[in-house]
């Protein structure tokens, strides 16, 4: 039947909402905040250099150099908990992976603005897994000519698997929520080609 809403796109994305068993993600969130090594970053504004507003940590082979604001981002050695991620979210998303960004928000006040992961390294239509654990915080995609919207909680124990076109074609955030209680810690698995890096 003809729908009036088969125009409305979507991203490309495969969604586990209940990866992990709730205890198992608890367990592995505690090991997470034991053995990252988590930094405070800074970004470069207008009105000049800003904390992020979350921690962050980087994880992968040797030669998965990453560069971003100009900066030449060596992994640090995969840890026990994020290696056994690694491996399960390789099975589920058909996919390979030579490293992770690791994102920690502290509460609802920390977020990620609008962003597509498009750096060069990660080729055009890079598979990204994204495994959630701790609060739910929401996760909004933003189509970037029609500025379409579509919005998933992503909760604890969750997979995210965004592939084909998305990051070509829209912009995915997490806003702040003053509401949130807790802390959440997000990973997105990357395969990097340090040989693609713009120099
Ligand atoms: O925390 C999230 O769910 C988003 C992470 C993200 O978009 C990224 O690391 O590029
Ligand atoms: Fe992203």
């Amino acid at each position: 039947m003809f729908d009036l809403f088969d125009d409305i796109p979507k991203p490309d994305i495969a969604w586990h909402p209940d990866w992990i068993a709730a205890d198992a993600g608890s367990d592995l969130m505690g090991a997470l905040i034991e053995e990252v090594r988590w930094q405070q970053d800074f970004m470069n504004t207008p009105g000049g250099r800003v904390p992020l507003p979350r921690l962050t940590a980087w994880q992968g082979e040797p030669d998965a150099v990453y560069v971003y604001s100009g900066i030449r981002n060596v992994p640090q050695p995969w840890t026990p908990a994020v290696a056994q991620l690694r491996d399960a979210a390789q099975e589920a998303a058909g996919a390979r992976f030579n490293s992770v960004l690791l994102n920690r928000y502290r509460g609802g006040l920390d977020s990620m603005g609008w962003h597509a992961d498009k750096e060069r390294e990660l080729g055009p239509e890079p598979v990204i897994a994204s495994v959630s654990l701790g609060a739910a915080r929401s996760f909004e995609f933003r189509h970037v000519r029609t500025h379409a919207t579509h919005t998933l909680s992503l909760t604890h124990g969750s997979l995210l698997v965004m592939r084909g076109r998305t990051q070509l074609e829209w912009v995915h955030r997490v806003p702040k929520e003053p509401g949130a209680r807790g802390e959440r810690i997000n990973l997105t698995f990357r395969w990097v080609d340090a040989s693609k890096a713009r120099r």
